[in-house]
This record gives structure tokens, sequence and C-alpha cells, in this order.
């Protein structure tokens, strides 16, 4: 059987070595989550609602140690851990109010000839079960993005967490079981990624819910068929820095945007433009704060920047970063690697199809590029073939709506960067950032079917 090793990207520590879910493990699962999908028939919405409701209450309660596991597991700071736990406290309680709230309408057939006199009662209804497939780097916010509403809309759910996370994903699991989820309405398994393609194409598989990057969501959709799918995927998100921005405010979104979580975050500010005007004062006050940012040991409350999740991923992060060097580009400051930790890196006159600024760059590099006219920021921006999110510092209204409606994303964020979520906010992309919207009520609705009573 295959096996694999979780290993602590910060210290090398083995934190677990763990066997692959065969076929018949596979099999079990779907088995009891078959069962799973009767025992959601029985449960009514408030039901659901409590569970959920005691979950985010267990999640508070082990804030603690969960945060500890996820430091542990993918080297994200503490203070990082404890604010994805925070984030996915406000999931889970969303995941419990939206699960009492699945409204659907009521139609008059007579809006249009001929007269029937007839109602349509239009309800939502669960799919059956599905499959929710997770990333490494917000391991249980982003599980609770998807278990909470596939759990509220009344669905069995097979989640299948990145390997690196099993020790959480497995915590998750015993948290909702404790809080009286069903064990047969949520199940937990890690085949290889072989053998994803079949259980991907399995007929008792409704739905997909992926987030991830674009060439296992490829392979996903290839191997899919006839099925829903909720694709969340990488980005190449822009901050753009308009000459009356607040200078202090965008920079400090910039670090905490780029540089938190060692930039490996689908909305991470992957690309500064910077208003001409303004480019110095921002840059020089941007290397300066940058170069304050503690690095290192990401256990210890000081710490900003913490590992990268591996040394393939460092290699991959200075191999960019060295090849924009290599082609004109001038270093800020930065570029300093020490095993799998990376110190924030600030990078000027990276050329416009260096693979650093055009590929999604999963790490603490923040390349500036500078522009005279906002044409040429829309022009750069929608050339990407990712549309995930944007944000602008700027007070003119009209920036503003320029941008929203001209730039090919999911959300325009003002006065803030391309980062900001809220939780119950539609999330999603255009383009190679994928297709539908998470967002709890928004995930519910992906996860759903419409069903019509005619009386
Ligand atoms: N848009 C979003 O909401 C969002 C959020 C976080 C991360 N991401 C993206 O995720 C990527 C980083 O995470 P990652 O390295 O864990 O991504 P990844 O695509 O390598 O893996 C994601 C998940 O898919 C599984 N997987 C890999 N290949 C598969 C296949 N062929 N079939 C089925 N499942 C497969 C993995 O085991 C893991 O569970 C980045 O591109 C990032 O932008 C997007
Ligand atoms: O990787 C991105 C997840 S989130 O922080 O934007 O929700």
């Amino acid at each position: 059987m295959a096996s694999y090793s979780v290993i602590n990207p910060w210290n090398d520590e083995c934190l677990g070595e763990y066997v692959y879910a065969d076929a018949g493990a596979v099999s079990a699962s779907l088995d009891a989550l078959r069962r799973g999908e009767l025992i959601q028939r029985s449960l009514a919405a408030h039901e659901r609602a409590d569970i959920l409701r005691r979950l985010a209450e267990l999640l508070k309660t082990h804030r603690e140690e969960l945060a500890m596991l996820i430091t542990a597991e993918i080297g994200k700071t503490i203070s990082d851990a404890r604010v994805e736990l925070d984030r996915a406290f406000n999931t889970t309680i969303a995941s419990a109010e939206e699960a009492r709230q699945i409204a659907g309408e009521a139609l008059d057939s007579d809006a249009y000839p001929p007269t029937r006199e007839r109602i349509g009662v239009v309800v939502w209804r669960p799919l059956g079960t599905v499959l929710c497939i997770t990333p490494f780097n917000f391991p249980l916010n982003i599980a609770m993005h998807k278990l909470g509403p596939a759990f509220a809309a009344g669905n069995a759910v097979l989640f299948k967490p990145g390997p690196q996370n099993t020790a959480s994903a497995r915590r998750l699991v015993e948290l909702c079981y404790e809080a009286g989820m069903p064990p047969e309405t949520l199940q937990l398994c890690i085949p290889d990624v072989p053998a994803m393609a079949e259980l991907v194409a399995h007929p008792q598989i409704k739905a997909i819910n992926f987030t991830g990057g674009t060439a296992a969501a490829n392979a996903i959709a290839k191997a899919a068929g006839f099925k829903k799918l909720l694709l969340e995927l990488g980005g190449n998100d822009p901050l753009i820095i308009m000459p009356d921005a607040d200078i202090d405010a965008a920079v400090a979104a910039a670090i905490n945007q780029r540089f938190a979580t060692a930039g490996q975050r689908c909305t991470a500010t992957k690309r500064v433009f910077v208003h001409r005007e303004v480019y110095a004062r921002f840059r020089d006050a941007l290397v300066e704060k940058t170069r304050t940012l503690a690095v290192g040991d990401p256990t210890l409350e000081t710490t900003f920047v913490g590992p990268v999740i591996h040394a393939a991923a460092a290699d991959e992060i200075s191999g960019r970063i060295e090849d924009a060097l290599s082609r004109g580009a001038v270093l800020a400051c930065g570029h300093k690697r020490e095993g799998n930790l990376l110190w924030p890196t600030v990078i000027e006159e990276v050329p416009d199809d260096a693979t650093l600024v055009v590929e999604e760059t999963f790490g603490p590099v923040l390349p500036l590029r500078q522009f005279d006219h906002l044409d040429e920021v829309v022009e750069l921006v929608n050339a990407s073939p990712f549309g995930l999110q944007a944000g602008v510092f700027t007070q003119d209204i009209r920036v503003m709506r320029r941008l929203f409606d001209e730039l090919e994303v999911g959300l325009l964020a003002t006065n803030d960067g391309p980062g900001f979520r809220a939780e119950h906010f539609p999330f999603g992309g255009v383009k190679d950032s994928g297709i539908g919207r998470e967002g709890v009520k928004y995930a519910i609705r992906e996860m759903s079917y419409q069903k019509t009573l005619v009386i």
C-alpha cells in the first residue's frame, strides 16, 4: 500500500507516517455516505444548524491546539494560524445560520399567458454525496468553507484534504463527530493522486467542490464527466496604487497581504502597480518596513514570515526571482534563503513576460511595476489567464468604477488589497481562477439543486 510522511517545513521533523486510502477504504467510505444521504433526509434544518453551532464552539475551545497543529504541518506562523481559526469559526457560524435559511421562492404561473392559475413552489434540495478537495494552505478554513455549507445543505460529504494536512483534517473530523454530525454523513478519505480520477468519476459523487491549483482542476474536470463542479483556483492578484492613495495604508496592505502566510495565499497581493507620481515614496516606505519583518520560527509570537511548504516550493520561487534578475529586474530587498525560509523580497523592473509575474508565484515576493496610465494596468491585469481578486488605493470614485467595470476579476476591494475576504461574501474568480462561488450561502446553492412543486 502506498504511504506518505508529513514533514514539518520549519524543522524537518517527521510528524507522521500514513497510508493512502486504497480502493477498499474508498468503497467503505462511499457505502457509509450512501447511508449518510438517508440520515441527512431525516435531520431537520434546525438540527443541522445546532450541530454546526456546536462545531463552531468546539473550534473556539480547541483554537490553540488546532492552531499549533497547523503551524507544525505547514509552517504557518502561530499568529496567522490563530487568525485562520477565527475565520473558520465565522465560516461555521455562518453555515449554522444559513442552514436555517435555505429559502426558496413562490412563482405565479400567470405572469405569462395562458392563464393556468398555478403557483410554483421552488425549493433547494441536496445533491447527495459531495466530494470536497482542499489544498494545504488554509487547512481548516477552506475545509469549513466546504464541509459547513455542504452539510447545511443536507449533503453527505467525502472530505479529501491535502496529505500534508492529515492530522489537522483528522482532528477536524473528530470535532465534527463530537458536535453531533453522524459519521455516515462525513467521511475523511485520502487516496493518492492517481486514484483520484476514479473517485472523481464515481457515479455516487454528484458534485466536486475543489480548491487548489489549475493542473489538478484540469485533471478533475477531465475525469468528472457530467457533474457539478465548484473550482476555486489560483490568482495573480494585483494591488493598484493611485497618486491620491493613502500610502501608509497601502504599504500595510501590501505587506500583510503578501508576506503573511509566507505569500502562500490564492488572493495574496502578487503584483503591485504603482503610479509614477508616488512610486518612489511607496517603494521606500515598503522596503523600509519589509526589512523589519521578523523571519524564522513560526511557533514564535513575534515571527511574521515562516517557511514555505517544502524545499521544492522554495526552489521554484527562488528560481523565478533569479530568472527575473537575470533578465534585468532590480532587487530592492530580500532574496535570502535558509532551508525553506525565504526572506520577504521586493523586486522592481521585472519584465512583464517573466515567469515571476506571469505565473502565480506562491511565496513572499512582491514585484513592483510603475505605470503612467490606468489603461496599461487594465491591459496587463486582463492579459493574465487568472482573474481572482484585485485591490486599489484611491479616493477617486471614477477610478473605482472604471476598474470595477473593466478588470476581469471576481472582487475588487477599494482602499484594501486583493486579499480582502469576508466569509459570507461571494468568493471566486473568473477565467483560470475557477468557476462557481463560495461564501457560505453561495456555496450551499452550488451544492444543491432547485426542485419545483406546481400547485
Ligand atoms: N481560489 C481559492 O480559493 C484558493 C485557496 C487556496 C489555495 N488555492 C490554490 O491552491 C494552490 C496551492 O495549493 P496546493 O499546492 O495544495 O494545490 P494542489 O492543486 O496541488 O492540491 C490541492 C488538492 O488537490 C489534490 N489533488 C492534486 N492533484 C489532483 C488530481 N489530479 N485529482 C484530484 N485531486 C488532486 C491534492 O492532493 C490536494 O488535496 C494554489 O494554486 C492556490 O492559489 C486557491
Ligand atoms: O488561499 C486563499 C484562501 S483565503 O484566505 O483567500 O480565503
